[in-house]
């Protein structure tokens, strides 16, 4: 018997404790065209930190069968804007702390920008449902009642800086909500502050100008101390940490760093040594910090590591006030096991008034000023700029914190085969008959390249997408695939098979397998019952080329039907002539048998959509036992 199914219709596949699919925070209304297989890709060279440790070798799997819990709010999908209405459309620009000019140059190019500085928590939460990309610096929070607010609408928030502790990257990417910071713009005006701070601490500066300024000429109070041959310990030897070693060593210092993540070789190069924590902290006369806040180093300098440095040392910070238990800092001070703190960042910017470190007298304060020279915020806002830019416009951004990072020649050379997997994705879920639970998704890439050298995460998102969207108002795409998946309770398990051929191209073939359910067109399960469906890259253009256990060839464009046959002569002829009196245009036709005689797949192309008189007659035809129609 022949299926007359005329269109994919679903009740929803995924089980249904999960499928709560309106109230999810990535629905459609959120996007970010880089993962539309129309859009262009193009990106800039990382220098992020995600591929390597993301990366994985052989089988393994992505996520659990876990059901989630409902998501925490609910998105109107109204206020769609998409990549189409992109086009249209200037997308909106809120920049809600001081950008430099020639950044708000570059993005007014681009879209409508709103500069509003001082908003309050509900101003800018308010504000946030009618803009697509938010530009923040160190002073905005963007939490999660941010992106709750923003319904879906907000695809980029820029950090026009380093430091992203003040974003929720959870909710960003629960939002399928790009981050992405400047990194590198501002590190040589950190690091000059650090030794400004450093040197002025040395030597009383601030409180001798502020005793100057009260009328006194106070020589003896002020003696300083030197630092030529004291030694500093750089605590996080990045980018910052670094630049400020190079510039004791010219002061005359001996630096040593601790950084559990930095290579030793990057440390011998500046002439460091890198230490334990604990033998950076017991021997420095200055400690200067420079690492992230995250939760490891939240307060990691407290009562217990205060009581482990040498009596009188000097510390600096312009990391983040968060690293240091401040009350245990105010402690140290007042015993004098620390001598002297020099601090350009606080747990709470502002601090308050009455702040115990502020108002110590052996404590040289400035309000967050490292990055904030004239040249770092040109250069930063110019960064930020042009990466929310790319972002908006569909590129992978080169400094994404929530996205996976591929290097330009790898995207390039996966361009194609991003396609044909979120087609693949596309196919096999609406083979998929209505009312099953998808649970478990495999994905069998085939290739001659060694597994450690195929970054998957990127294909895996475009199967996740391909499966995910045509059934539920999920908008899925690179920032929130995994998240998603594992939301619905789907499992993507992935293999990659190598083979014994040429490693010129960087997959042979993607299989995508969903097991445990029923299949709408029985001829695509394969032997152990799985819907199985494989596709390859042929000159650029992706092709299905196995469905079930028939071999085929056509190319994924258009709408496709699949009809299983006995194996006679003018079948092709019968069905074409059916398409033809209805003026729909075949693009490709492709017979896959079993064996001569015996059963057949046929797969045809078509440019148009049958209209249902068209695919019963089909069904009417006495040689064909099921069709499935299948839009790409
Ligand atoms: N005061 C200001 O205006 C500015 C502050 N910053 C802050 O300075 C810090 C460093 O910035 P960058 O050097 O650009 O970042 P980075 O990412 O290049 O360097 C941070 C380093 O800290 C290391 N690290 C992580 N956990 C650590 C731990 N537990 N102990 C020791 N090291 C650890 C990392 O391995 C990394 O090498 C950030 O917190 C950033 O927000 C940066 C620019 C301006
Ligand atoms: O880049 C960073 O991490 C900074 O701390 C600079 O902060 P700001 O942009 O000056 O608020």
């Amino acid at each position: 018997m022949a299926s007359t199914s005329t269109k994919p219709t679903f009740t929803s596949p995924f089980p249904s404790s999960s499928s709560s699919s309106s109230s999810s925070p990535s629905t459609k209304s959120s996007n970010l065209s880089f993962l539309h297989t129309t859009s262009p890709i193009s990106l800039k060279l990382s220098h992020s930190n995600s591929l390597s440790s993301h990366r994985r070798t052989g089988s393994f799997e992505v996520n659990g069968a876990v059901k989630t819990a409902d998501s925490p709010s609910s998105v109107k999908k109204s206020q769609d804007l998409d990549a189409t209405s992109l086009n249209s459309t200037k997308p909106t620009i809120l920049v809600s702390e001081k950008l430099g000019e020639a950044g708000l140059e570059v993005l007014r190019g681009f879209g409508d920008v709103e500069c509003a500085y001082d908003l309050s928590p509900e101003q800018l939460c308010s504000k946030i449902s009618s803009c697509d990309a938010l530009i923040v610096r160190s002073g905005t929070k963007v939490n999660r009642q941010v992106f709750e607010a923003a319904k879906g609408r907000l695809k980029v928030v820029g950090r026009a800086g380093v430091g992203i502790d003040n974003v929720d990257l959870q909710a960003a990417t629960e939002f399928g909500c790009l981050v992405v910071n400047a990194p590198t713009a501002n590190t040589v005006a950190a690091a000059e502050h650090g030794i400004a701070l450093l040197t002025a601490m040395a030597r009383n500066i601030s409180q001798a100008d502020a005793s100057m300024k009260a009328g006194k000429w106070q020589r003896n109070k002020y003696v300083g101390v030197s630092v030529v041959g004291k030694t500093l310990a750089v605590m996080g030897f990045g980018k910052v940490g670094s630049e400020v070693a190079r510039r004791a060593k010219g002061l005359g210092m001996n630096v040593i760093a601790h950084d559990p993540y930095a290579p030793a070789d990057r440390a011998r190069a500046v002439g460091v040594d890198l230490v334990s924590f604990d033998q950076a902290i017991s021997t420095a006369d200055f400690i200067s910090l420079h690492m992230p806040l995250t939760p490891t180093t939240n307060k990691i300098f407290n009562d217990e590591t205060f009581a482990k440095m040498k009596k009188g040392v000097r510390i600096i910070n312009v990391a983040r006030g968060g690293v240091i238990d401040e009350d245990a800092l105010v402690r140290a001070l007042d015993s004098g096991v620390v001598a002297q703190a020099a601090l350009d960042v606080f747990t709470e910017e502002p601090p308050p008034q009455n702040n115990k470190l502020v108002r110590h007298e052996n404590v040289t304060a400035t309000p967050h000023l490292g990055a904030s020279t004239k040249e770092a915020q040109e250069g930063v806002a110019i960064e930020i700029a042009e990466a929310v830019v790319g972002a908006l416009k569909g590129e992978l951004s080169a400094t994404a914190v929530n996205a996976p990072m591929v290097p330009p020649e790898v995207l390039s050379e996966l361009a194609p085969y991003t396609i044909l997997a979120e087609k693949l994705g596309r196919l096999a879920v609406q083979l998929v008959s209505g009312g099953s639970g998808i649970q478990s998704v495999k994905v069998i890439y085939k290739s001659a390249r060694d597994p450690d050298d195929l970054d998957t995460r990127l294909l895996r998102a475009m199967i996740t997408k391909g499966i995910i969207e045509p059934i539920s108002a999920s908008y899925v795409n690179l920032v929130n695939a995994d998240f998603v998946a594992k939301q619905k309770g789907l499992r993507i398990s992935e293999e990659k098979v190598v083979l014994d051929s040429s490693p010129e191209f960087p997959f042979h073939s993607i299989q995508v397998k969903i097991s445990g359910v029923e299949s709408k067109f029985a001829s695509s399960n394969s032997e152990n019952g799985d819907i199985s469906i494989e596709g390859k890259v042929k000159y650029g253009i992706p092709h299905l080329t196995c469905v079930g256990s028939f071999a085929v060839d056509v190319s994924l464009e258009g709408n496709l039907i699949l009809c299983r046959q006995v194996d006679q002569p003018g079948m092709i002829g019968k069905v074409g002539n059916i398409l033809g009196e209805q003026n729909v245009n075949v693009s490709f036709m492709s017979v896959g048998r079993t064996a001569r005689r015996n059963k057949a797949i046929m797969a045809i192309g078509v440019d148009e959509e049958p209209n249902r008189g068209a695919l019963n007659k089909i069904g009417e035809v006495p040689a064909i036992e099921e069709f499935v129609f299948l839009k790409l």
